[in-house]
């Protein structure tokens, strides 16, 4: 059996880890950053900070060692979007000549390069590497996965035996995975859903009902395959998992992060604010940044982006943005690339 092995001890990776422990997979190693947890996972089987009253299976071993990490035939990647170009960095000097396979599963946008999550990773080990890398996305709240509730994912790698022997590894009886070439459009689905999510945690907290939301994920999801299919995706990847699916739980559900820190804003909290309520990562705050600044010179019509980047960054009052969402010129509801047969 393949030996497999997670960096990023937070609530995506130790969810991980306890599906592939429960799997078989054993033992399941775990990279921390903190002796607390590593005490924790090790003696009681617990990490109640993330992943709270979950009781995780045995054969999740926590480790703060990289040594032990390389071992592993498969390393799952599950940190925050803004570490990941440190912790491949680090990944690297222990690897020598070892090429475990990689398995992304971090949504975001990296800031100032502007880079999906496989293009920071393939930009420090090499376009060798392009082979050993999958990305796994999709509506997997991590405190769902955890308590085994019927969920399903999407593995794309560029090779489809990698994408195949990804999903036989990951696929359960609770996890359904399926798979897609459209590395792109997998990643940004997972990445942009994060800024809709805190747009409609805005729309929340400002106390708009359910119409609102319906409007704020059906418009948003526009905005997503417009941006998505400007960088290189294919459309129909974003009425997928890691598009549609992983857009509806994020906007619906308070496991959301994203959604949560949307709400704080839309109560009149500050960024300041919201982040340390929160506290773990909402990934959408960073993306939305970067999303802003890398089409502010492309002829992308992003409305629900802007305006929470305006609300997010600027100080802008969220009913004011909302407003002016509703009172732009009047549209054609399909997009002219795809309005062949809705034309009167
Ligand atoms: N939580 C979910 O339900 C879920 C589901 C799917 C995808 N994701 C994605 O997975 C990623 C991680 O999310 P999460 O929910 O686990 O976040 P989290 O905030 O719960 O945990 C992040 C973990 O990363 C660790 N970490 C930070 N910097 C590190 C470093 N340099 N080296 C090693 N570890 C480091 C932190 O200590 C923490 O344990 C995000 O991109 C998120 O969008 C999360
Ligand atoms: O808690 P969020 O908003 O980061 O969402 C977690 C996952 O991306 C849901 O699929």
């Amino acid at each position: 059996m393949m030996k497999i092995s997670v960096i990023g001890g937070g609530s995506w990776g130790t969810a991980l880890a306890n599906h592939l422990a429960i799997k078989g997979y054993a033992p399941v190693k775990v990279l921390v950053i903190n002796e607390k947890y590593l005490k924790e996972i090790n003696e009681k089987h617990t990490n109640e900070n993330y992943l709270p009253g979950v009781k995780l299976n045995k054969n999740v071993i926590a480790t703060m060692n990289y040594e032990e990490i390389i071992e592993a035939d498969l390393i799952i990647l599950s940190v925050p979007s803004h570490e990941m170009r440190n912790v491949i960095k680090t990944l690297k000097k222990y690897l020598g000549e070892k090429k475990p396979i990689l398995v992304s599963t971090t949504k975001g946008i990296e800031e100032g390069t502007h880079m999906r999550m496989s293009q920071v990773i393939i930009s420090e080990l090499g376009e060798e590497w392009v082979e050993r890398l999958a990305v796994l996305s999709g509506p997997t709240h991590a405190e769902e996965v955890s308590r085994q509730l019927p969920s399903s994912c999407v593995v794309a790698a560029k090779k489809k035996e990698l994408a195949e022997l990804v999903q036989d590894i990951f696929m359960s009886p609770t996890l359904r995975v399926y798979i897609n070439p459209d590395i792109i459009g997998v990643e940004l689905g997972g990445a942009l859903k994060n800024i809709i999510a805190l747009a409609a945690g805005i729309a929340d907290g400002l106390g708009y009902g359910d119409n609102t939301k319906a409007a704020l994920i059906t418009r948003g999801l526009t905005e997503i395959a417009r941006l998505g299919v400007a960088m290189g995706a294919k459309m129909m990847t974003f009425a997928g998992l890691s598009g549609l699916g992983d857009l509806v739980v994020t906007c619906a559900s308070m496991h959301s992060r994203n959604r949560r820190f949307g709400i704080l804003i839309g109560q009149g909290k500050t960024l300041e604010e919201a982040t340390k309520e929160v506290k773990q990562v909402a990934e959408g705050v960073r993306t939305c940044r970067a999303v802003y600044e890398m089409t502010r010179d492309m002829d992308l019509e992003l409305p629900i982006i802007t305006q929470c980047y305006k609300v997010l960054f600027e100080g802008k009052d969220p009913e004011i943005g909302v407003s002016e969402l509703m009172t732009r010129g009047a549209k054609h509801e399909i997009e002219e690339v795809a309005r062949d047969d809705f034309e009167w």
